[in-house]
Order: C-alpha cells, then structure tokens, then sequence
C-alpha cells in the first residue's frame, strides 16, 4: 500500500501545497524485510557448521535478523512507509527464517521434527488461508499472533544456544506451540467467520 496517491485536496494550490510523500519500494521498512530473508542462508550455513563458536554466531545472526522484524513494522506505521510489497514479503521473511530455524534444528537432532511439522503447517496453512479468504477481507495479525512470534523466536533461540538450558528451552517451545496452535485456530473461525459473512453480503447483493 502506498502512502497516498499524490492527488491535491480539491480547491488547493499546486504551488503551496507541498507534494504527498509517496512510500516508494526502496525505502528503510523494505530494506530491513530483504535484509532478512538474505540472513536466513547465512544463519542456516553457521547453524550447520560445527563448533560452541559458530553457534553463538547463528545465535547473534538470528537474534539480528529477529530484530529487523520487529524494527521494520515499526518503521513502516510510524514514518508511513507501509507498501503492498512489505505486506506481503514481511510475513514471508518472518517464517522464513523461523521455519528455516526450526527445520534445520530438527535436521541436527536437536529439535523433535512433530514440533516443527505442527509449527510448520500451521505456519503455511494460515498463510495460504489469508489467500483464500482475501476477496472478503484481511485476516490482519492479531495480538496473539505477535505473542506467539515472540514466543518462537526467544524457543529458537534458547535451541540454538550452547549450554545446559533444557528446561528452558522446553518450557518456551512448549508455551510457543501452544500459542501456535491456539492463535491458528482462532484464525480460523475469523476466516470462517468472513467467508459465511462475504458469501451472505454476495446473496443479498444478488452477485
Ligand atoms: O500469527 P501470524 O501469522 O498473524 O503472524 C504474526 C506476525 O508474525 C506478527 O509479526
């Protein structure tokens, strides 16, 4: 979504008005969403490299590229920003790298593959729902939806990270596939909710 579509309010001067500033692609929100998907490789690569050191570095890399998502939403609400573009490519770049996260810990062994696959499908799913009920509505991230992104991010991130931290990594997946799944069912009674409503609204329009 652009920031506006240029035009003057009716009856103003061209000359004094100054221009409506357009979000145009190339701006900070949608270089920090590029920057992420690109550290995903990079962060897979010294996941898979063997060694206490090259795991601190995953771990800083991946705590980095976290931190982009949450510095990128910011940036394009408050300097508005927001593109159709970052809409899309945003949540893309997040479970990217979330889901790159959890599968290449599953494929070390240190992560229980049914964890992955329930976070994973649930991931994929809710986005493929997104697409499918688009012509009635956004299913916009709910509150409970960005708990469950902090909750992924601080598990992934206790699974990366040397040392004896078991416990904690258990008790965070835990609440964080709790969330998951919780959060995605409530996604879809939305989505359900909007079909029924959008296929009534289209009856009574008689379309
Ligand atoms: O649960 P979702 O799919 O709405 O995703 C939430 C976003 O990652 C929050 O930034």
């Amino acid at each position: 979504m652009t920031a506006g579509d240029g035009s003057l309010p009716a009856g103003s001067d061209p000359i004094a008005t100054p221009a409506v500033p357009q979000a145009g692609l190339l701006n900070i929100a949608n270089v920090l969403t590029v920057v992420r998907l690109l550290l995903v490789p990079f962060f897979l690569w010294l996941l898979f490299t063997d060694g206490t050191w090259w795991r601190i570095a995953a771990l800083v890399v991946f705590g980095v590229a976290s931190f982009t998502d949450r510095v990128d939403g910011q940036l394009a609400r408050s300097r508005n920003l927001v593109t159709d573009f970052g809409k899309i490519a945003d949540p893309i770049a997040d479970k990217a790298l979330t889901g790159s996260a959890l599968v290449g810990l599953s494929l070390l062994g240190d992560l229980w593959w049914w964890v992955t696959i329930v976070i994973l499908v649930r991931e994929i799913g809710i986005t493929l729902l997104r697409f499918v009920v688009i012509r009635y509505g956004v299913i916009a991230a709910s509150r409970g939806g960005k708990l469950k992104t902090m909750l992924q991010v601080f598990a992934i991130g206790f699974y990366v990270m040397p040392g004896p931290i078991d416990l904690l990594r258990w008790v965070t997946m835990g609440a964080a596939v709790i969330v998951t799944v919780v959060t995605g069912l409530d996604y879809v009674l939305k989505a359900w909710r909007l079909w029924v409503d959008g296929r009534a609204g289209r009856t009574a329009d008689g379309r």
